[in-house]
């Protein structure tokens, strides 16, 4: 049996790994903070020399964009030095490594999609940190597959879904940028992508970057709409949203302007076509609220 090693294994992606389809003979083994701090690099080591894992999905992160302005020691230790020790933990046992990454390693300033060679510039700390994951990955010697994707939504742990409907709930009205684009992935879709890297990684695929994101593009006020249209045809609540300029809705950290990915190497790779944005939420929605009447 081929076990993988997933670390934020109760983090959106953690759980859905658990629940993808994995080809036979292959098992998921996932982990979170209660099993593994990921701020104690002695034991990471520990763990991934506790049994013989066939690769490792370094899913676990300190995703609080805002938060990490003001504790960057912590998501440095989480973002960038366990990925460092995983890595090398990966190296010494010769198995592969899947380092998941972000868009805000990018700055965004600019339209148009990024391709994984382009120059990252990160516009706050949780992206900085990140990077730092992925330097520490891409140097380690291991067999890695660093996979960045963006706006990570699912019925599960925090994403902009969840919060829009639980808004929702007591406003009639909300402010949303709409000034900053990309598109919104599910973690269920990236999962299956992770899976199909991974199994890749292990039959010899080599190192490389690639990114992987839902089809299509919008902002995040033209998605608050389209969740609101997707809730209110289920009978979830909805309101109604103002689209609003960055500048009015103040944030310790800055965030991108232009997040979008290009996803042509990723379905070159491993073929897999992403589906649009659209048929990603419904799924969701159809998990959060039911299916429509
Ligand atoms: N969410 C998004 O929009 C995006 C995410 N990504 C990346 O994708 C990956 C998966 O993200 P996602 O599943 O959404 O993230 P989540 O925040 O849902 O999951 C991350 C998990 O890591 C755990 N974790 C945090 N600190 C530690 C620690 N010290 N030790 C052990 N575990 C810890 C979290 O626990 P707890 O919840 O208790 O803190 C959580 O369960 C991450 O690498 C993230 O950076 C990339 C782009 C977009
Ligand atoms: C709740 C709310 C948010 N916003 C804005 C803030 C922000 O610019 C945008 C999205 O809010 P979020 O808190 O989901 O944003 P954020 O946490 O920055 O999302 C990011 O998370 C990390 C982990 C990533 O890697 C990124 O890809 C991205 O998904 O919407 C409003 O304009 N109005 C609101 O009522
Ligand atoms: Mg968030």
């Amino acid at each position: 049996m081929n076990t993988v090693l997933v670390t934020g294994g109760k983090g959106q992606l953690g759980i859905e790994l658990q629940r993808a389809a994995w080809p036979a003979g292959w098992q998921v083994h996932a982990i979170d903070i209660d099993e593994l701090d990921l701020t104690d690099t002695a034991a990471i080591a520990a763990a991934v020399a506790a049994q013989p894992y066939a690769a490792i999905v370094s899913g676990g992160a300190y995703t609080a964009v805002d938060k990490a302005e003001s504790d960057q020691v912590t998501a440095w230790a989480v973002n960038a030095l366990a990925p460092a020790a995983l890595a090398a933990a990966a190296k010494a046992a010769d198995i592969p490594i899947v380092q998941i990454s972000t868009d805000y390693v990018f700055d965004g300033a600019t339209p148009g999609k990024r391709r994984p060679g382009e120059a990252t510039d990160p516009r706050n700390a949780y992206g900085a940190s990140k990077l730092g994951g992925e330097l520490a990955v891409r140097t380690s010697g291991a067999r890695h597959a660093i996979v960045r994707t963006a706006w990570v939504v699912s019925a599960h742990g925090n994403n902009f879904v969840k919060t829009m409907l639980r808004l929702a709930e007591t406003r009639d009205e909300l402010g949303v940028v709409a000034d900053q684009h990309g598109a919104p992935t599910a973690a269920a879709d990236l999962a299956a992508g992770v899976v199909a890297v991974t199994v890749a990684l292990a039959a010899g695929q080599s190192s490389g970057t690639w990114h992987f994101a839902n089809a299509g593009e919008t902002d995040w006020a033209e998605f608050a709409r389209a969740i609101f249209a997707g809730s209110a045809a289920r009978g979830g609540p909805s309101a109604q949203v103002n689209g609003i300029a960055t500048a009015e809705y103040p944030t310790p950290a800055a965030r991108p302007a232009w997040s979008q990915l290009d996803t042509a190497d990723f379905t070159r790779d491993f073929h897999i076509a992403p589906r649009p944005w659209q048929d990603a939420l419904d799924d969701i929605l159809d998990e959060l609220i039911g299916r429509k009447a």
